[in-house]
């Protein structure tokens, strides 16, 4: 909230990355990965993995700046991976870069998920190139019904990637909670209206 990057009703989205903002993304990023590795936070706890994959465009810094954070804060040294949209017609070809996923667990990194569209893409294609994808994280769990009006988009990767394994830095129901406490009644408002049309039922 602090550096507009959420915004309910009707806006112009304006781009805001500076240092500052995505450096403490890299740090959530890379903490939320930690806890949900520790069994004690979850009955789904992560397993460990070799290589996290940032789907283009915005999952490819986010997902480069947390192997960073991991390696230099804690102490996990994993592979970068990600797509192109377009395919390469030159040099090495193809619409991977970065470290191999062939035969690898697989960790999918991206902002947030809508439909699922971009995570789904992302996870046939570590797929096809011979990896296994072990898990998502997401920075936003927007909490919203998915395709079939009932479960949610979170529930229906989870019915790919396995029960538990799509984890989130924040909620939407967290940022709801934090509104409140700090007196954002405008937004907070807006966000009820919002949740009420798109937000789980349960
Ligand atoms: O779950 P979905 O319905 O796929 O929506 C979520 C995706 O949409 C956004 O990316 P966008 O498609 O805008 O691409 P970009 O990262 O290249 O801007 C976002 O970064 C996710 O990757």
């Amino acid at each position: 909230m602090a550096v507009g990057a959420l915004k309910f009703g009707q806006f112009t989205l304006k781009s805001g990355s500076t240092g500052p903002i995505l450096s403490a993304l890299a740090k959530a990023f890379a903490s939320t990965i930690v806890e949900a590795q520790k069994s004690s936070s979850s009955t789904s706890p992560l397993p460990e993995f070799d290589v996290l994959f940032g789907p283009a465009y915005k999952g490819i810094p986010f997902a480069a700046m947390t192997v960073t954070h991991l390696y230099d804060n804690h102490n996990i040294a994993v592979g970068l991976a990600y797509d192109r949209k377009e395919v390469k017609d030159h040099g090495e070809g193809g619409n991977m870069v970065g470290a191999s996923v062939k035969g690898k667990k697989i960790l999918i990194l991206d902002d947030v998920m809508t439909a699922g569209t971009a995570v789904r893409a992302a996870i046939d294609l570590v797929k096809r190139e011979g990896g296994e994808v072990v898990g998502v994280v997401q920075c936003l769990d927007r909490e919203e019904v998915g395709k079939d009006g009932v479960s949610s988009t979170v529930k229906e990767v989870e019915a790919i990637v396995g029960e538990g394994r799509v984890k989130a830095i924040l909620r939407m129901r967290d940022l709801m909670v934090w509104l409140e406490k700090n007196g954002m009644n405008d937004e907070l408002e807006k966000m009820k209206v919002y949740w009420e049309k798109y937000g789980l039922k349960q």
